[in-house]
């Protein structure tokens, strides 16, 4: 099991600096060990935490290629989508080639065909492996993402997996989906507990006083919520600004201000 870490900074704006930084650092490895940096988006606030990396001058965009730990079912163009947000505020600024970018299965989910849509991205990541673009965890066959860059909800979910849920019981697929979303919109796509865990580095970015009960719940592994079953095979890193740390003891915890 990694070593969870907590880095608590006085402002969102220092923990997007610092977050660049680390993800330039894991580029820099990635790309020197393997020409390669495979990187897993999520949605919510995080793509908007990315925007110091925009101007990180050392990172090799061509080689990194992009996925999704999640992703509502819905059209490309579509105000809901995951890969829009990311495309909007992130993708459009940096020169990683299109052919790298992997995105839910675009008739699919224009359809809000969530079910057929797992099933392809499934089949997307098994090509990936295939290739050699993305590596696969020991003898489990999972696939191993480098970078996993997280966000969690104030009920404690990560990716689409929900409190309350069968989702996260999942341990065989490595892409399911929903149909009963409890965050708008409904229809999902989601790595499974098991894809999200074998990740060699993994990043749960959280900000704001809103997120403090479900950040001390995770950390503390109480109540059972998804975001507290999050490991990785190397380390997982929480990025927390003070108001999301700020029901968390104040000793104990690895932390930068
Ligand atoms: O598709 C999604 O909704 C996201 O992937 C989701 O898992 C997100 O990471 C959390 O809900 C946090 O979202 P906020 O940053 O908006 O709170």
């Amino acid at each position: 099991m990694a070593p969870v870490k907590t880095r608590v900074f006085k402002s969102k704006d220092e923990m997007t600096v610092e977050l660049a930084k680390y993800t330039a650092d894991l580029s820099s490895k990635f790309c020197k060990e393997r020409e390669k940096f495979t990187v897993v988006l999520s949605g919510g606030d995080l793509i908007s935490w990315l925007s110091n990396l925009i101007e990180e001058p050392s990172i090799e965009w061509s080689k990194w290629y992009i996925f999704w730990v999640d992703e509502r079912v819905c059209a490309w163009d579509n105000d809901d989508s995951n890969y829009k947000l990311a495309y909007d505020r992130f993708l459009s600024k940096v020169p990683i080639p299109a052919e790298n970018i992997f995105a839910i299965d675009k008739g699919l989910g224009a359809e809000g065909n969530a079910e057929l849509a797992a099933e392809r991205y499934e089949e997307c990541l098994k090509d990936k492996v295939n290739k050699g673009i993305i590596r696969t965890y020991k003898s489990s066959g999972f696939p191993q993402f480098d970078l996993q860059l997280l966000g969690m909800g104030p009920d404690g979910h990560m990716a689409s997996l929900f409190p309350g849920h069968d989702e996260i019981k999942e341990k065989v697929k490595w892409v399911t989906f929903i149909n009963d979303s409890s965050k708008p919109p409904s229809k999902r796509i989601t790595f499974t507990l098991p894809v999200i865990n074998c990740a060699s580095y993994n990043v749960m970015a959280v900000c704001d006083k809103e997120q403090a009960d479900s950040t001390a719940a995770a950390l503390n592994h109480t109540k059972g919520i998804p975001a507290g079953q999050l490991t990785a095979d190397v380390e997982v890193v929480w990025f927390l600004d003070q108001a999301a740390a700020s029901k968390l003891p104040q000793h104990g915890w690895c932390s930068v201000l």
